[in-house]
């Protein structure tokens, strides 16, 4: 080798020490890249941090990722002499929600989503983590194998934490072991559904499967989500509609395709087998939780009763269930056609009362959006286009907003949607601005509105498929942290995403 070459490679170990230096001095240089605060330890501090114990002023101080302290009153500024001090306010600063239920549909259909914009707009939204589900990506997530492409897919392209739900689709369901691998591979729990999904890869399940996954599952103590409506011998009109009778553009027409009779159908099957899985009292069985309930009747009853007698279930409802009712929308608007359907405002006011008596557990997006073309929006056919809800970005908004009628308050919004969230995704560090666990903060102004027009920035894929564009809504996300690191605040978004792939140990 030449001598010039030599000296060259001699100067390198020099050249990388001052390299490190240079980084250890100037930590924006390489901080920029995942947050967009150059500090690793640091104050927040506001006026109205919610806690556990109370809404209080005072700080919080992260260091390294994590929550270090929580400080009432004044006595942090102490301490916080010669430091770093992001200072809020009136804004509230409290933990990140953490979405159960989203269909991020990466990889394999990220013409309808993907990773980069969904967590963009979470992160936009004050969402923290976001647990995925298992279909509508191609592949479905129904394997050890399957499972390595979501996490391959989700590395450098997540804004946020990401969880991921496996299938519990007929292929994998009598495969004990082909399970318990998906399990050991870090799947959070599972899911199936009782009726057609909608996606080919993804069957539904009988009670058989669905008893075979909830004992491999009681093993884990990981939950079982169910999409919990079951398809009816259906009478009289119901039964002319499916079979075309009905204007299609016609919301009405789709209502009585999935009357709540599928759900509480759904419901009383799936409450006989969790009984039979209970190995040795309540605590030992598999969990249920029950996603997007949207029937406040007969299904909610159902599940009160399971729960008086010390059934390990939970359940979820949507803010679409909240937020709408089925006599105020629109022939056409194929953007409101989810699955179960918005049911009339007398059932949204008993959700909304059921939320709040504590019967119903938590709130989920069930974020499922498609191409748009999907939607059908020149035929508006109900009964053709794609079922599925956009709305990632605006849940804390949309909570809100119609929850101030309710009078809903700063702790139970936390409840909703992060502490009950985070307990039945199994992450004990997330859900609470608590000592110890990752600074996972959304800081929003409750007061402010705004409206959902052409100048809002959305930062989803399609924003145009949203049944909320156009709303005018209150509560406004200023900035979120996702363990320690800015990764939104004001329209701008850290230039790397170094959201975490979640798997469970
Ligand atoms: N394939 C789907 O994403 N289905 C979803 N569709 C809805 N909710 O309309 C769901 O969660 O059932
Ligand atoms: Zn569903
Ligand atoms: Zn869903």
């Amino acid at each position: 080798m030449e001598s010039g070459k030599l000296r060259l490679l001699a100067l390198l170990p020099i050249l990388a020490s001052f390299l490190l230096l240079y980084f250890d001095l100037f930590p924006l240089a390489y901080r920029t890249r995942c947050s967009l605060i150059p500090y690793r330890h640091y104050w927040i501090a506001s006026k109205r941090i919610v806690t556990p114990s109370a809404v209080i002023s005072g700080a919080v101080e992260v260091k390294g990722g994590k929550i270090i302290s929580v400080i009432e009153g004044d006595d942090w500024l102490g301490k916080a002499r010669s430091m770093q001090v992001y200072d809020y306010g009136e804004a509230v600063v409290m933990p990140g929600l953490i979405d159960v239920h989203a269909h991020l549909d990466d990889p394999g259909r990220t013409e309808w989503e993907g990773f980069p914009s969904g967590t963009r707009a979470a992160a936009a939204g004050g969402i923290t983590t976001l647990v995925d589900m298992p279909l509508n990506s191609y592949p479905s997530t129904v394997s050890e194998e399957t499972l390595k492409l979501k996490t391959n897919a989700a590395q450098g392209r997540i804004f946020v934490d990401v969880g991921f739900w496996g299938g519990l689709v007929p292929e994998n369901a009598f495969n004990s072991t082909a399970l318990e691998r998906l399990l050991d591979a870090g799947v959070l729990g599972l899911k199936s559904f009782m009726c057609p999904s909608g996606i080919n890869d993804f069957p539904m399940t009988n009670s058989t499967h669905i008893k075979e996954g909830l004992s491999v599952l009681a093993k884990y103590k990981r939950p079982l989500l169910v999409h919990a409506e079951v398809q009816q011998e259906l009478e009289g009109d119901d039964l002319a509609t499916t079979e075309g009778a009905g204007n299609p553009r016609s919301y009405s027409t789709y209502l009585k395709t999935r009357p709540p009779s599928m759900e509480e159908a759904a419901i009383r099957e799936l409450l006989t087998l969790t009984k039979d899985t209970r190995v040795g009292g309540p605590s030992e069985g598999a969990h249920l939780h029950i996603v997007h309930l949207a029937d406040s009747k007969s299904s909610l009853q159902l599940i009160k009763e399971a729960k008086s007698r010390g059934d390990s279930i939970t359940v979820e409802t949507c803010p679409h269930y909240l937020a709408f009712s089925a006599e105020e929308i629109p022939d056409g608007d194929t953007r409101f056609k989810c699955a179960p359907p918005i049911r009339d405002s007398n059932n949204k006011e008993k959700l909304w009362k059921a939320l709040i008596d504590g019967d119903i557990d938590m709130l989920s997006s069930d974020h499922s959006p498609s191409a748009p073309e999907l939607k059908l929006f020149d035929e508006g056919d109900f009964l053709k286009a794609w079922g599925g809800i956009s709305s990632l970005q605006f849940v804390l908004p949309v909570t809100w907003s119609y929850g101030l009628k309710h009078g809903i308050s700063l702790e139970q919004l936390v409840s909703w949607w992060s502490e009950k969230p985070a307990k039945l995704a199994g992450q004990d560090l997330k859900g609470a601005i608590v000592v110890g666990n990752h600074a996972d903060v959304a800081v929003w102004e409750p007061e402010a509105e705004f409206e959902l027009d052409d100048n809002h920035t959305v930062y989803l894929k399609h924003p145009s498929i949203s049944a909320y564009m156009g709303s005018k809504l209150t509560g406004k996300v200023l900035a979120t942290y996702v363990r320690g690191n800015l990764v939104y605040e004001q329209g701008k978004h850290a230039s790397v995403a170094c959201g975490v792939p979640i798997l469970a140990r």
